[in-house]
């Protein structure tokens, strides 16, 4: 009985120990897959102290270890992971500030970013957070440090101009940027854009608006600038050059003018010298009259006083003779002054007649040139066609007439078909010449009485008064079909050559700037039509008849669109 009892016992202690043995292990396989989903979760790598944990727990898997040291493993990976995890929500934050550590280490400092990267390791949001305003800070003080006078990219960028200079300084950090990663490309652009629009303020301020709309040279620049970003220190040489040209260009008029103010300013000094001296001599002259007169009466009177003095005749006679002699040389005298008097004025009124001919010659000359300057200011100086600010005051005139007389009057826009193929494929001087071309055979389709300017790069536009939109659709046709048949000649081989054009007329309530909107709209289906084609605009308020009802104001609402521009 006693052994039976043992036996039992026995038993159901060994079954209890299995048991426990059974939950142990079953506890420690839940501890594996909790730790094996907890390290999947984290992703090995992330972490040398959950990396040599997961190590050490291989290890005691592979069973060198008892089973107590295999749970205290299995017990701090997934404490790590857990840790970990937690933190988790800070990974984006903490990469965002490594990238950005990265980025900015040129103007951090290498050692600055490398004690900020050990930083990061372990911090906690705030801590990121705290550290991030500290980069920040480090950031400005570089970018300060770097814009200084003779400060970092500045300085060692050489010489070559000023413009040069500051941009070669630009670009070297861009370049930096772009080197450390696909994202930071993003970086150069906005610098690009920086720069196009420096570009376009310098450009202004060296030229004022009107040099620049010229030749849309503000276009062709920004134009140029997407297409050879490589190239911008050239091209802002070439627009520095381009820019002190002209400035010595409208310095040396200026400096003409004034030259010619001043000679003019000498030469009526001159005449009013003339002119004093000329009273002088008068005044002068009627003194020596008056004198004369006087000593003539004198003789006279002497003479009177001699007549009936002297009773003999031979005494009378030498007497009279005397004052007769005397009034003689006087009268010679008065003779040669005045002869002496109006050689005098002969010449001075010579010299007044040539500098009056030389001041109205001066004056035509100057008219002259005044009128040329302002022709030239109002025309393209590519294609020799009037310029945009030509247009625009064109356009302010038209529109004025159209108020009033009412009678139709459209707009088309023309743009040359893949243009940059021409510039990529011949070169610019190409581009320019084919531009040129382009512009004369528009001009020999229109009528005299049309208006044709260049708007912008290779943008045409045309006002054709006394025509309404289907007639000036058959204008624009008439044009393309020039331009077809002519193409441009370049190095004596001819190449062809197509436009798109929009086309619109003036409405009732209509500005100028909403049928310039209506024509580049119409332009713009033309080329999404697949170019070469004419497109009318759309007739919107008041039919397309191109005049407004009589009695009734033509542009309502146009004030407000006038200056509204593109
Ligand atoms: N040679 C030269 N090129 C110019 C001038 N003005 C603008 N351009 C160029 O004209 C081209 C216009 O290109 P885009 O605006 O892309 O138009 P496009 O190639 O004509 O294509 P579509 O208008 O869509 O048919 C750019 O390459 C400009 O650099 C200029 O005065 N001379």
């Amino acid at each position: 009985m006693e052994s039976n009892t043992d036996w039992r016992e026995h038993y159901l202690d060994s079954v209890a120990e299995l048991d426990r043995r059974a939950a142990a292990w079953a506890r420690l396989e839940e501890g594996l897959r909790r730790a094996l989903r907890e390290v999947a979760l984290c992703g090995i790598g992330r972490d040398p102290d959950l990396d040599a944990a997961l190590d050490r727990l291989r290890r005691a898997v592979r069973g060198s270890l008892g089973q107590g040291a295999l749970e205290e493993q299995v017990s701090r990976v997934s404490q790590r992971a857990r840790e970990l995890e937690r933190r988790g929500a800070l990974h984006p934050l903490r990469r965002h500030l490594l990238d950005t550590l990265q980025r900015s280490e040129c103007r951090i400092g290498a050692r600055k970013a490398r004690q900020m990267r050990a930083r990061l390791d372990g911090v906690t949001e705030v801590e990121a957070l705290a550290l991030a305003a500290e980069m920040i800070e480090a950031c400005t003080a570089g970018a300060a440090q770097q814009a200084a006078p003779g400060g970092g990219a500045v300085r060692s960028a050489g010489s070559g101009g000023v413009l040069r200079r500051l941009f070669r300084g630009g670009r070297a950090r861009d370049e930096r940027v772009v080197a450390d990663g696909d994202g930071a490309v993003e970086a150069v652009t906005p610098g690009l854009r920086r720069l196009r629009r420096s570009l376009a303020g310098l450009l202004r301020a060296v030229l004022g608006p009107e040099e620049e709309d010229d030749d849309g040279l503000g276009k062709r620049i920004d134009g140029m600038a997407r297409e050879v970003q490589d190239e911008l220190p050239e091209l802002i040489d070439s627009l520095a050059t381009i820019a002190s040209d002209v400035r010595g260009r409208l310095e040396a008029e200026r400096d003409g003018l004034k030259r010619f103010m001043a000679s003019l300013e000498g030469r009526l000094a001159e005449m009013e010298g003339l002119m004093a001296s000329a009273e002088q001599a008068e005044r002068a002259h009627q003194r020596c009259e008056a004198d004369e007169s006087r000593r003539m009466a004198d003789e006279l009177a002497g003479l009177g006083k001699e007549l009936s003095r002297h009773d003999d005749v031979n005494k009378l006679k030498s007497a009279v003779n005397r004052h007769v002699d005397q009034l003689g040389r006087q009268l010679e005298a008065r003779r040669r002054n005045e002869q002496q008097r109006a050689a005098a004025l002969e010449a001075q009124l010579q010299s007044m007649r040539q500098r009056m001919e030389s001041m109205e010659s001066e004056t035509r000359e100057l008219r002259e040139r005044l009128a040329r300057a302002k022709a030239s200011s109002r025309e393209d100086r590519l294609t020799g066609v009037p310029n945009r600010r030509a247009w625009e005051e064109r356009l302010d005139y038209e529109f004025a007439r159209w108020q009033r007389h009412g009678r139709p009057l459209s707009m088309v826009f023309f743009d040359v078909d893949h243009f940059k193929l021409v510039n990529d494929r011949l070169g610019h001087a190409a581009g320019d010449q084919a531009l040129a071309q382009i512009a004369d055979c528009i001009q020999q389709r229109l009528r005299r009485s049309d208006f044709m300017a260049r708007y912008g790069g290779e943008e045409f536009v045309a006002l054709l008064p006394e025509t309404g939109a289907d007639d000036a659709v058959t204008v624009a046709e008439d044009v393309l079909q020039g331009l077809r048949e002519s193409g441009f000649d370049f190095e004596g081989v001819n190449y062809s050559v197509t436009a798109s054009a929009g086309v619109a007329a003036f409405q009732r309530g209509d500005g100028p700037a909403a049928v310039v909107k209506r024509a580049d709209d119409a332009l713009y289906q033309a080329k999404r039509a697949g170019r070469d084609q004419v497109r009318k605009a759309e007739a919107g308020r008041g039919g397309d008849s191109g005049a407004p009802e009589a009695g009734q104001p033509a542009a309502q609402g146009a004030d407000a669109e006038h200056d509204q521009g593109r």
